[in-house]
């Protein structure tokens, strides 16, 4: 890929949790490059490391070795050119929805009324419009999470790390946020790495999908969703080569581990498959 297209790049990168004899190898050599205003999906068993990657990705973590770049720089500390909304909303729960939405926008300075506009805009967007003076308490995971979306949305950052965003929601709710994401990623090209358990969702999404293997997790491989863009989430299940990637996907996770665990109780690679339903 061209240097000056990379906006995001793993060399090398190796994860341990735990140190010395206790050290738990989690990434095991991982190197792509993401390039800006592109939708990369990541696929693979639970438990292998996604979350990781997106931590290393956001400065959350450093990788044990090889490095995480972001516009050229090793990351060192916070990166504060993403944004990031990980598994669990981190809502603020003193604030109401709308209040926790308007947070960002606070931060950029926006003037009252400007701001009032955008946050209904945004719980529009998300399907919360009767919802922003309730308190997250108040409200079901789902909503909590559709509210999180909201307010990664109101910081705009150029880089979105989406950590299994729209799992908690019903299925109509999660074609139309999907539909939505790929509209807003379309108008204003911004670079998304989006971790997901659901294949239509990382073949719908994705410019390029990401498939891991089990820990100590390598890449099996970079599957290219060659889908005409604009994408209808609902009409583009019935096309032929959509049909063809899922089934080349779902193979790949099904692929028994190049070195498998020595426990008799490892899992096969039918219960790994099975995990990612
Ligand atoms: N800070 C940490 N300290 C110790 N172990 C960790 C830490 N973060 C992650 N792990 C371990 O690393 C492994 C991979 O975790 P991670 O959350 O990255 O996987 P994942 O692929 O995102 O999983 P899932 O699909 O289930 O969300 C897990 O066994 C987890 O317990």
């Amino acid at each position: 890929m061209d240097e000056a297209q990379t906006i995001l790049a793993f060399s090398e990168v190796r994860k341990s949790f735990g140190t010395g004899a206790e050290a738990l190898p989690i990434v095991g050599g991982v190197t792509f490059d993401v390039a800006r205003g592109e939708f990369i999906t990541l696929l693979g068993p639970s438990g292998c490391g996604k979350s990781t990657l997106l931590n290393m990705s956001a400065g959350l973590m450093r990788p044990t070795s090889g490095s995480v770049s972001y516009d050229g720089a090793p990351v060192r500390g916070i990166n504060l050119d993403v944004g990031y909304m990980t598994q669990a909303d981190h809502l603020l729960p003193w604030r109401t929805i709308a209040g926790n939405i308007a947070v960002p926008l606070e931060i950029k300075g926006l003037a009252k009324a400007e701001r009032a506009a955008r946050i209904e805009q945004l719980l529009t967007l998300v399907g919360l419009e009767r919802f922003g003076a309730h308190y997250p308490s108040q409200v079901s995971g789902g909503m909590r999470k559709r509210a999180a979306l909201a307010r990664l949305l109101a910081a705009d950052p150029a880089t979105l790390l989406m950590d299994e965003p729209f799992s908690a929601l019903d299925a109509q709710l999660r074609l139309t946020m999907q539909d939505e994401l790929l509209r807003l990623c379309g108008r204003f090209r911004k670079t998304v790495l989006f971790v997901t358990h659901d294949l239509d969702e990382a073949i719908t999404l994705a410019d390029r999908c990401v498939v891991l293997g089990t820990r100590p997790t390598k890449i099996r491989a970079i599957v290219p969703i060659d889908l005409p863009r604009p994408r209808e989430p609902v009409r583009l299940r019935t096309n032929p080569r959509y049909q063809a990637l899922y089934a080349q996907l779902w193979d790949l996770l099904a692929e028994p581990a190049a070195a498998p665990p020595r426990t008799s109780d490892a899992p096969s690679p039918l219960t790994m498959a099975g995990a990612l339903a």
